[in-house]
């Protein structure tokens, strides 16, 4: 069934972020929430935040039922595809930045170890200053 779906890029997905054309990613499937907006148990703002991108964390964060599940379906509207080069340098000279839901804040190698090599030094001066 799914490869009847029309395929966009998530850059497309990016334009209809508004109230009155708003659709979310939830698993690679994107879904036109617009006229569900008014009837989201959830409210509209939370939609509206994540209109244009994707939004399987904020989803599952969630914890919704099987049946919000089953209702999503009801807007299934296409799949996301991968963007073409062409379709990326377009949406890079308009300004539009296709957005995936953040996995896990990265946070660099160097400042993780920051605090603990700081300490290991400081241990390692105080021994030094006491023998
Ligand atoms: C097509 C997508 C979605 C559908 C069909 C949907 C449906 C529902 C339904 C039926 C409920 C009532 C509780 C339940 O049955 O789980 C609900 C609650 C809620 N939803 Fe959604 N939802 C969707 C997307 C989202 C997204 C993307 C967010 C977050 C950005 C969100 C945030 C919430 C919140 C905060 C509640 C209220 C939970 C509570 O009060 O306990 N929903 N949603």
């Amino acid at each position: 069934m799914e490869e009847h779906l029309k395929q966009y890029p998530l850059v497309e997905v990016a334009k209809h972020n508004s109230k009155k054309d708003a659709w979310i990613v939830i698993d690679g499937k994107i879904y036109d929430v617009t006229l569900f907006l008014d009837e989201h148990p959830g409210g509209e703002e939370v939609l509206l935040e994540v209109a244009g991108r994707d939004a399987t964390r904020e989803f599952e964060d969630v914890g919704h039922s099987d049946e919000a599940r089953e209702l999503r379906e009801k807007h299934l509207v296409g799949v996301v595809r991968k963007e073409t080069k062409e379709e990326l340098a377009q949406a890079e000279r308009e300004g539009v930045k296709p957005v995936h839901s953040p996995k896990q804040p990265q946070v660099p190698l160097w400042k993780k170890l920051l605090i603990p090599g700081v300490l290991v030094v400081m241990a390692f001066l105080i021994r030094k200053y006491l023998s």
